[in-house]
């Protein structure tokens, strides 16, 4: 008999599986890191605190838009830092406490855990052990770009000067300059914080857009609205770093040699905060001991059920979650996951054997219209499919851009600049996704995810409800009355 009747490596989405419906299993849990994963630890939930106040120093500075004199004048890091880690570190404490000590069918391997084949395991101290069904939900650590003169070694450790999203939020005190290298959700999301609070902020960038991920009309767009407001190096790239000295780092920039004018430079500041992507925590997991299919980018190969692959079949009682295995790294995603997973673990074990539960006792996981948001100023919300890849796919699609100030909110706002692009099938007036750059993007794009989610057409949601008047949500309204179903 195995040692455990189910393992969960990973405490992020990994942790919501176990409840009162395990009570009658041996279940163990590795955790190596901090409880609650990057999400409450490192991720979502503290940046947003962040974004929070450096959206009021914003406010304070921006608010002559609409004739108001205000001043910003500073922030308190100490109170900040201690009240936001104040209330996280406890949340930590108390879920590893509980998992730990209240839980009497539950053990904690404070440790890192790796396969040693299928159904065993190894403890990075020493210790072996077996379980009949896994979930792995071991989540994805910031990439290292490997740039010379970096001790990989030491990033993220007191003192270095060089930073991921892992130790920034942790600093002392915020640097007085700050060099962000990348140009995605995180590398957005922390110039708008530290610039937004007062450090000086440099972002780095090969290529000639940010967001470059959305449709280029779109990510064009933000560029210039967010390069206007911050320093932004384009067509750049870190080809030596010098650490140490008064200045903190010392950054060679070369050109990428796509962007015309970009030329060699370097650059003094403070800090360095990589932010190049992050990479799923597969290799240290050893999953080839148990022959699990690792897919091209890292990723744990998964079906749609969630189980996790070997040779291309199902690996009886494994399963897996959340950004090691996901094509999306994002908290309501590994949430969501996590439920799938939670439901098909508990009908394999019903049905006996690892393995044995019929495919129509399994829920299937729902990629279809998922959304995402940068919290950064101004705020960008996206949910589907791009236009360039509707058209790529050689989908039939209409589209059409509102802009804020199309309506009385956006005259409220004295906004010029934000809008909301959506995409529609022409023949079924469904919508195929959304782009919004603007204050509140990310709650105004909610009625657009409800409608794919639901099969809602674009008319009926703009024509058969009420829109309040004169809220922002009216841009939504207006943007999807705006599009021409025969225009494609
Ligand atoms: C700065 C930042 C901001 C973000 N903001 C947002 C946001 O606003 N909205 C959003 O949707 N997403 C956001 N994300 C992404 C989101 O945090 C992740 O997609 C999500 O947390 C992934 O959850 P997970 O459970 O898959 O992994 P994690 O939460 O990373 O959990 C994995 C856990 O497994 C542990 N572990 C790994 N391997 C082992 C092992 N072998 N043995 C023992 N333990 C192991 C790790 O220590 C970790 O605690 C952000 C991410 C970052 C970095
Ligand atoms: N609000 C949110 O939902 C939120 C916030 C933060 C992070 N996240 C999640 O975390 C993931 C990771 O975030 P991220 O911003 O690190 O990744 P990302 O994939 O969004 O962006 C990485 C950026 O780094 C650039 N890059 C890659 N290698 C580089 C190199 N060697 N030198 C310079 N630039 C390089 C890429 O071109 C890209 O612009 C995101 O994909 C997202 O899913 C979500």
């Amino acid at each position: 008999m195995a040692d455990f009747d189910v393992l969960i490596i990973g405490t992020g989405s990994g942790n919501s599986i176990v409840n009162h419906r395990f009570d009658g299993l041996r279940v163990a849990i590795a955790e190596e890191w901090h409880f609650g994963g990057t999400c409450l630890n490192v991720g979502c939930i503290p940046t947003k605190m962040f974004v929070r106040a450096a959206d009021v120093a914003e406010d304070a500075k921006t608010a002559q838009a609409v004739d108001v004199e205000a001043r910003y004048e500073g922030v308190e890091w100490d109170r900040l830092r201690e009240r936001i880690f104040g209330r996280i570190d406890a949340i930590e404490a108390d879920g590893r406490d509980y998992r730990t000590h209240r839980q009497d069918n539950v053990t904690v391997f404070a440790e890192h855990v790796a396969f040693t084949g299928p159904g065993s395991f190894a403890t990075a101290s020493g210790e072996r052990f077996t379980a009949e069904r896994v979930v792995i939900a071991a989540g994805s650590t910031p990439r290292d770009p490997q740039i010379a003169g970096i001790d990989g070694a030491r990033i993220d450790s007191d003192g270095y000067p060089v930073h991921t999203s892992d130790s920034i939020m942790r600093l002392p005190s915020p640097p007085r300059s700050l060099i962000i290298l990348g140009s995605g959700y995180i590398a957005m999301e922390f110039a708008h914080i530290f610039a937004g609070l007062g450090t000086e902020v440099t972002v780095v960038v090969r290529g000639p857009r940010l967001l470059g991920d959305l449709d280029e009309d779109v990510s064009a767009a933000f560029t210039k609205i967010f390069a206007d407001s911050h320093s932004v190096r384009f067509g750049l790239e870190a080809e030596r770093v010098e650490v140490g000295g008064p200045g903190g780092v010392s950054v060679a920039l070369s050109p990428t040699g796509r962007v015309a004018d970009a030329t060699a430079q370097s650059l003094q500041a403070d800090a360095l905060l990589i932010a190049t992507g992050r990479v799923p925590n597969t290799a240290a997991l050893d999953a080839q001991a148990a022959g699990i299919d690792v897919r091209e980018d890292g990723r744990i190969a998964v079906d749609a059920y969630q189980r996790v692959l070997a040779g291309g079949e199902p690996l009886p009682g494994a399963f897996a979650l959340g950004d090691v295995s996901s094509p999306f790294q994002l908290k309501h995603v590994a949430n969501h996951e996590a439920r799938v997973v939670k439901h098909n673990l508990l009908a394999d074990i019903a049905a006996g054997a690892p393995g044995s539960a019929p495919v129509g006792d399994l829920e299937e996981v729902n990629h279809h219209a998922v959304p995402a948001a940068v919290f950064t100023r101004p705020q960008v919300a996206s949910v589907g499919e791009t236009e360039a890849a509707l058209r790529e796919r050689g989908a039939r699609c209409v589209a059409h851009t509102q802009p804020y100030s199309s309506t009385a909110y956006g005259w409220a706002l004295n906004d010029e600049t934000s809008f909301v692009k959506v995409l529609a099938d022409p023949a079924t007036r469904l919508i195929l996704g959304a782009q919004i750059v603007g204050p509140e993007a990310s709650i105004i794009i909610q009625p657009l995810i409800q409608a794919m989610a639901f099969g809602q057409r674009a008319d009926d949601v703009a024509q058969h409800q009420y829109w309040i008047h004169p809220a922002l949500t009216e841009v939504i309204e207006n943007a999807l009355l705006g599009l021409d179903f025969d225009a494609d």
